[in-house]
Order: C-alpha cells, then sequence, then structure tokens
C-alpha cells in the first residue's frame, strides 16, 4: 500500500494557492503526508513550514510544519497580480511533480491552480490547463478529466476549447475512449464493481429525435449501442437538463458530458466545496481543487480550502488504493 507523500504544486502565485497551502498542512497533518513544490517567501507571513531537501523527509516534516521542496521563483508575490516572471517557476513546479511521482518518491501528485493566461502571457505555454500538459509530460494520446464529490461525478467529453468547436472535436473515437477510460477506473481506482455510465446528448433534449440535431442519431446513440454490446452499462444519450436532480443522479456513478459547461455547472453548483478535479488515464494519481486561482479574494483571508483538502485526500486515497 502506497503512503509516499503526494506532491503538492504551488500553482499560480498570485492567486489563492499560497494561502490555501498552510490552511492544507493544519487540517490534513494527522491524516497524511504531502510537500508543497514552490517559493516558500509566498506563503503568509508567519506560516510553518520546513524546508526539505527531498520528499522522504515530509512524514517526519508534517508534526513541525508544511513541509516545503524550494523552488525559488525570484520575485515576491503580488496577491491577485500574477507576475510574469513566476510563469516558468509555476510550470518548472509541475514537472518537479510529476518526475517525483514517476521516480516513486511521490506517492501522487496534487496540483494548486495554475492561471493559464498568466502562463500563457508568462511563458509562451502551449498547453490549455495542467490536464494537457500532464497528459504530454506523461507521454499518453488520451486523457479524462473528472470531476469528483460524494453528490456527483462528471466527466466532459471535450475540455479547454471554444464551444463552436465542440461538435467538430467529438468524434466517435474520441468519446469512445472517454467512456473506456472512465468506466476503467470508476472500477479500478474508485472500486465500483458495475459502474453505471450516463451520457449527455450534445443538442437541446438530445436531439428531439433528430429535429434539434442529428448528432445523436447518427453517430452518439449507434457508438452507445456498440459498447454495451461490449458490456458497459450506458444509459444514454439523455436529455442533459433532466440529468442532474437528485433521482436521476441515483442511477448512475459518472455523467459523461460533451463539453466544459455541460459537466462543470452542475457538479460546481451542487459541491464546489468537495469536488475534486481528477485526471483518468495517466501513468500516476492526479488531483486539483475544483477551482481556480480566485485572483478577486487572493491575500483577502477568504479563501476556503474545502476542495483542495479533499483533492489531496483523494490523491491520497487513490495512491492508497482505497478511494471510492
Ligand atoms: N485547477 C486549476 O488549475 C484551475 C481550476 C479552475 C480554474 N482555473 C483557472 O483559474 C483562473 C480563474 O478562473 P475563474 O475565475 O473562472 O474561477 P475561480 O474558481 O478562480 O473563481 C471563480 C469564483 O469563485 C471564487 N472562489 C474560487 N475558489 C474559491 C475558494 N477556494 N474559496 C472562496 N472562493 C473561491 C472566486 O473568488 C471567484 O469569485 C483561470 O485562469 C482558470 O483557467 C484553474
Ligand atoms: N476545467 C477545470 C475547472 O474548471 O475546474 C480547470 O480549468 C482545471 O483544468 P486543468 O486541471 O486542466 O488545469
Amino acid at each position: 500500500m502506497n503512503t509516499k507523500p503526494v506532491a503538492l504544486t504551488c500553482g499560480e502565485p498570485a492567486g489563492i494557492g499560497p494561502e490555501l497551502a498552510p490552511m492544507l498542512w493544519d487540517a490534513l497533518k494527522d491524516e497524511l503526508s504531502f510537500f508543497l513544490i514552490g517559493d516558500a517567501s509566498h506563503l503568509p507571513e508567519g506560516s510553518p513550514y520546513v524546508e526539505i531537501s527531498a520528499p522522504w523527509e515530509a512524514p517526519a516534516a508534517m508534526a513541525q510544519g508544511l513541509p516545503v521542496l524550494p523552488l525559488p521563483m525570484g520575485a515576491p508575490r503580488v496577491a491577485g497580480i500574477p507576475n510574469p516572471a513566476h510563469a516558468a517557476g509555476v510550470i518548472a513546479s509541475i514537472e518537479r511533480g510529476v518526475a517525483l511521482v514517476k521516480s516513486g518518491e511521490a506517492g501522487a501528485l496534487c496540483t494548486l491552480p495554475i492561471h493559464k493566461k498568466a502562463l500563457k502571457d508568462g511563458a509562451s505555454f502551449a498547453f490549455p490547463g495542467h490536464t494537457e500538459f500532464l497528459a504530454h509530460l506523461a507521454g499518453v494520446e488520451h486523457v479524462v478529466m473528472m470531476l469528483a464529490s460524494p453528490a456527483l461525478r462528471v466527466v466532459p467529453a471535450t475540455i479547454h476549447i471554444a464551444l463552436a468547436d465542440v461538435p467538430k472535436a467529438l468524434t466517435p473515437h474520441s468519446l469512445r475512449r472517454t467512456l473506456e477510460i472512465t468506466n476503467a477506473a470508476l472500477s479500478s481506482q474508485f472500486h465500483i464493481a458495475a459502474p453505471r455510465l450516463a451520457v449527455a446528448g450534445l443538442n437541446p433534449h438530445a436531439g428531439e429525435g433528430g429535429t434539434m440535431g442529428p448528432e445523436e442519431i447518427t453517430w452518439i446513440a449507434p457508438l452507445l449501442e456498440e459498447l454495451r454490446r461490449t458490456g458497459l452499462d450506458i444509459a444514454g444519450p439523455l436529455p442533459a437538463d433532466t440529468m442532474f436532480h437528485a433521482a436521476a443522479r441515483a442511477r448512475y456513478d459518472a455523467a459523461i458530458c460533451m463539453y466544459h459547461d455541460q459537466a462543470l455547472i452542475p457538479i460546481k453548483t451542487l459541491d464546489f466545496d468537495r469536488g475534486v478535479n481528477v485526471t483518468l488515464g495517466l501513468p500516476f494519481v492526479r488531483t486539483s481543487p475544483d477551482h481556480g486561482t480566485a485572483f478577486d479574494i487572493a491575500g483577502q483571508g477568504l479563501a476556503n480550502p474545502s476542495s483542495s483538502i479533499e483533492a489531496l485526500r483523494l490523491a491520497w486515497a487513490m495512491a492508497k488504493g482505497t478511494a471510492t
């Protein structure tokens, strides 16, 4: 059973990440071990932290303070105002975390929020977000973004692309891979014996028999029928607007939606404080809170650590093989 510490990447220094890290240590110091990869000078004044030189030192260090594996960023943090000089360090923190998980020195990766535009502006970051960057670092062709909470698990079949590009990006191959990876993860990583998937239609009323769009009839329904024949338990394509009330949620273990907001609005509405972003299909465990950098409240003592606490807990549980 893996009990190696979780590597926590620092995320965007101008965001609420540096405020959350000490709160996560205080909340979880008796429950699990993790270490922050980042610049300790960005932590709030007086934060109890312990500089470590390697992940193996983190469990013992937890008793004294937040373990920090130093990654100096060379410029001070100004809450709410991203500094392009930090961009390279933010990216390096993610790369370092991946390297430590791959080497087995860390048991899992948990990423504090990045600001996608700040990385693009400061370092010409070529990826839409962590998910795509991690797939690149892991050399994996297809990964799945799942947002999970006790109330709901959702998967967007397309992620960080313009809505206008969704119909073209949705293909039988990509949806098949998303469904297969999700099904496998629910079984092997969430220990659900017979996963039940529910797939949303792309169009209003799931196309209303073709009168509101052809995709459900031309390829989505045929693909789901083909996958049912291979043994997957899949309902749909269903009208998305009636998939998320309590009775509907009781009928499935994960909802697969066609685009980002179709999936993320329901879970962030139902369970913003307990939602966790987990990337399926990587050769290592990766979680992240379901929120972003929250520049509008950064530095004001208003950040709620709940989602990040759940993200670290889920990473720890998935690495130990005890997630549900
Ligand atoms: N895991 C990640 O790396 C991640 C996740 C989501 C968004 N982002 C990025 O973050 C940036 C800002 O995104 P956004 O404005 O759409 O969403 P956001 O989650 O940063 O903020 C949305 C609203 O929720 C509030 N909020 C968010 N987290 C909170 C917390 N922990 N406690 C209290 N209030 C909180 C914010 O104050 C804001 O009013 C963007 O660059 C986005 O891409 C990153
Ligand atoms: N789509 C995610 C959300 O809204 O919570 C967020 O942008 C995180 O994506 P990455 O983990 O790919 O950065």
